[in-house]
């Protein structure tokens, strides 16, 4: 008889849909196959989107979260989870109170509008972001529009991620990365936890093809966090597979085409 293939890491995303397959769960299933683990969803919104932007978004009632919570984390087991849409204040008091029983680390993206403008999380939910969903994070990940959305701290250069990191720190995360993306030059993140501090830099790549970067990065730490690496050691592996993914990104759609999930597969062949 053949032996069982050993089990890989499992991570739970915790998200919305993207029916156009390039953010939301469908980016963080397709970057935890490419990082070899086990991806498991959650999902607590259904969006109608494109390249173009957001058509339609539909939450999930809070009894159907919390279900496909339960049924995944009591059989199957989780050893990180990544949140990305919460859409709702109740939506997110009802994962943050299931994060803190479970225990594992947890990478917070704090999902408030996408790339086009449309709002993704009710204003009257970001409350609950910064007193109940940041204190059980083991790494948040806002991009500079979420900092100004939770902070009030408008990012202009690097001397203002650091300020940034430390308003963020202070709603209790253990980590927090800054992502600079949407400033010019270079493409520069922070990761700090108040005492330590590095910096990410890579090329900027000058394609417009950048649907879901965010999501990306975010469930790449979390495959890394599963596998027992440390934060920053998680972090630079994340920003290696997102740079990765953006470098390759597809020209889909008439607008802002997604990065490419596949592209680790496709170097290795
Ligand atoms: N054009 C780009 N070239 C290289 N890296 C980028 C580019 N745009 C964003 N990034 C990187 O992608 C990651 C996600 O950042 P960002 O796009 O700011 O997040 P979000 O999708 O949440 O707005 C970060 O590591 C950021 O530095
Ligand atoms: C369903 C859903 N969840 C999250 C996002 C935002 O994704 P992000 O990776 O920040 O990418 P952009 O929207 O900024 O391209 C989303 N759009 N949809």
């Amino acid at each position: 008889m053949t032996a069982p293939a050993p089990v890989p890491p499992r991570v739970l995303t915790v998200a919305g849909s993207d029916s156009g397959g390039g953010a939301g769960v469908q980016a963080d299933l397709k970057t935890m196959l490419a990082l070899g683990v086990h991806g498991m969803s959650v999902l607590t919104a259904v969006t109608a989107q494109n390249s173009l932007g957001v058509q339609g978004a539909w939450e999930l009632p809070v009894d159907a979260v919390r279900a496909q919570y339960r049924s995944v984390v009591d059989d199957i087991g989780v050893q990180a989870v990544k949140t990305g849409m919460l859409s709702s204040a109740v939506l997110v008091d009802t994962v943050a109170e299931l994060l803190a029983e479970t225990g594992v680390p947890v990478v917070v993206d704090p999902v408030g509008v996408s790339k086009h403008g449309d709002a993704l999380l009710a204003a009257e939910a970001l409350d609950s972001v910064r007193t109940k969903l940041l204190p059980v994070a083991t790494v948040a990940t806002p991009n500079l529009d979420e900092v100004t959305q939770l902070t009030g701290v408008t990012v202009i250069d690097e001397e203002g991620m650091r300020r940034a990191a430390a308003e963020i720190l202070g709603h209790g995360p253990r980590w927090v990365v800054i992502k600079g993306g949407h400033l010019p030059g270079d493409a520069v993140d922070l990761l700090t936890d108040g005492r330590e501090e590095h910096w990410l830099r890579a090329p900027r790549h000058d394609n417009r093809h950048t649907h879901g970067t965010g999501c990306t990065l975010a469930s790449a730490i979390a495959c890394g966090l599963a596998r027992g690496q440390d934060v920053p050691a998680a972090v630079r592996g994340a920003k290696e597979y997102v740079t990765g993914a953006i470098r390759a990104g597809f020209a889909l759609g008439g607008g802002i085409g997604p990065v490419d999930h596949g592209w680790l597969a496709r170097a290795a062949r």
